[in-house]
């Protein structure tokens, strides 16, 4: 029976040589290519980034033979290159999108697929709908649009695509390209004249290079590890959380460094660790990074975040007057928002962000710098920064638990969670119930909580922030109670 293939939150992902084959890697890049031509848009071409993974430049190669195949010229990144990287590689070529091949955080015998359209954001999912519809198609030997089967050659009845010539393959490197645009977003002079000491975590992924040099020319002291290809990733996650990070908060302690920045498996997510060793969270770097447009750089405009992350940002957008826009998890439908509604910040609780002006795809390059021009034009640290804000915004106290089920219990639960609608939570009424995503408790002070199933993993997740560190244990416990999760 063949793998169904479906794109999740982010992209396909399997595990390599059991689902990730280079059957099924073929077959993914043949639907995007019908796609793509269906939309008439074939002859603008494709870019092809990659990560670090195993067989990630023979991946790379069977996708772009197969868009040759069906008329679409590639532009194939040369190297390992960040996920936001290869999405800004469509600006600069007009392409009409892009393949990432990468499993982002995911342990190593993981790959994935992503496709990225001309938006240069991760794709929304009418489209990804339509890719799978063209997958299960030509699983099925059916043709579909934009991909056409002829009658094989000596074989009676039997059908296959017709191949268009040749269109080739331009290697290319957008690596200076991007580092330009990124000069026109970032103050490298007041990081310059900082002399700021950060240390560098790019996990051994496709980051690798990207900080180093542009932190390296605006003078800043480096010291970079985890800097050299590892498909085993050192034997530890590319996910820039917890455990991951405790070797960068070493260093940053040790060293004395102003800033800790790691990247993910392919960039596209950040991880920050300040002067006095403590992880920023994304909860706590999206408000900083919002106060930080507001009021150093004078900025105004709208924020979009998703139902899983803090409402801080929502207390400052109302002190500015600007609207805030809540959307289901994933980036795609922040990346939405940036482009539509002219959000200056877009950003999410999993480590994602963009600002106006860049690409509506996640940065976590963007992120870092974005870290160290704060430090340099504050003069602060980003926990002495934080203070100020929650002496005029106030605290809130927010964390995700992650709850493992078997199919079985995720099934029952997500019965359950249909008519999930308690009058009170931890104690106080519940005042508002959002189902743009599981489902989210508003209770009577504003604290909430958020209960959904993972896009990406087998996993409930149950997100709750609270204005004190007790309020957030009871209405976390309530929550499992209610839904028989002990
Ligand atoms: O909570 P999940 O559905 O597992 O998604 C967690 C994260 O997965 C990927 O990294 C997506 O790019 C993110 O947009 C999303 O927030």
């Amino acid at each position: 029976m063949s793998h169904k293939i479906s794109f999740g939150t982010d992209g396909w992902r399997g595990i390599i040589a059991k689902d990730f084959t280079f059957d099924n890697v073929r077959l993914v890049a043949r639907a995007v290519a019908a796609y793509i031509n269906e939309e008439a848009i074939g002859e603008r071409g494709i870019v092809i980034g990659r990560d670090n993974r195993f067989l990630a430049e023979e991946f790379a190669e069977a996708v772009a033979e197969e868009f040759n195949k069906q008329g679409i010229p590639v532009y194939m990144c040369c190297g390992a290159t960040p996920t936001p990287v290869t999405a800004y590689a469509i600006k600069l070529h007009q392409a009409a999108g892009a393949v990432m091949l990468t499993a982002s955080h995911n342990p190593p015998p993981y790959n994935g697929f992503k496709f990225i359209p001309e938006t240069a954001g991760p794709a929304l999912p009418h489209i990804t709908k339509k890719i799978e519809e063209n997958i299960a198609k030509l699983q099925a030997g059916e043709p579909c649009e934009g991909y056409s089967l002829i009658p094989a050659e000596g074989r009676y009845g039997a059908l296959v695509a017709e191949e268009k010539p040749t269109t080739g393959c331009t290697m290319h490197s957008p690596f200076e390209e991007y580092i330009e645009h990124i000069a026109t977003i970032i103050d490298l002079d007041t990081i310059r004249q900082a002399g700021l000491k950060i240390v560098i975590d790019p996990m051994f992924g496709a980051g690798i290079g990207y900080l180093e040099h542009i932190l390296g020319n605006a003078g800043a002291e480096l010291e970079v590890f985890h800097n050299h290809r590892d498909p085993l990733f050192g034997g530890t996650l590319p996910e820039p959380t917890g455990k991951s990070l405790e070797e960068l908060k070493q260093r940053v302690t040790a060293g004395k460094a102003h800033l800790g920045l790691a990247l993910d498996g392919d960039a596209d997510r950040f991880g920050i660790i300040d002067a006095n060793g403590e992880y920023i969270t994304p909860n706590q770097f999206l408000p900083l990074l919002y106060y930080h447009l507001l009021t150093v750089k004078g900025w105004r405009g709208p924020v979009a975040r998703t139902v899983a992350t803090t409402h801080l940002l929502d207390r400052m957008a109302a002190k500015y007057n600007q609207p805030i826009y809540e959307s289901p998890v994933g980036f795609k439908y922040i990346g939405q928002n940036l482009l539509e509604k002219d959000c200056i910040l877009g950003g999410e609780e999993s480590g994602g962000l963009s600002i106006k002006g860049h690409i509506p795809e996640k940065d976590g390059i963007l992120a870092g710098l974005l870290a160290a021009e704060m430090v340099a034009q504050h003069g602060k640290s980003l926990t002495a920064i934080l203070e100020s804000i929650y002496q005029e915004f106030g605290r809130l106290f927010s964390e995700r638990l992650d709850i493992h089920t078997t199919p079985q219990q995720k099934t029952a639960i997500l019965e359950q969670l249909k008519d999930f609608s308690p009058t009170e939570l931890g104690g106080q009424p519940v005042i508002d119930k959002i189902t743009l995503d599981g489902v989210k408790l508003i209770v009577a002070d504003g604290a909430w909580v958020l209960i959904r199933a993972s896009g990406t993993e087998p996993l409930f997740r149950i997100y709750t922030e609270a204005n004190s560190l007790e309020q957030k244990v009871r209405l976390q416990q309530d929550v499992k109670n209610k839904l028989d999760l002990n």
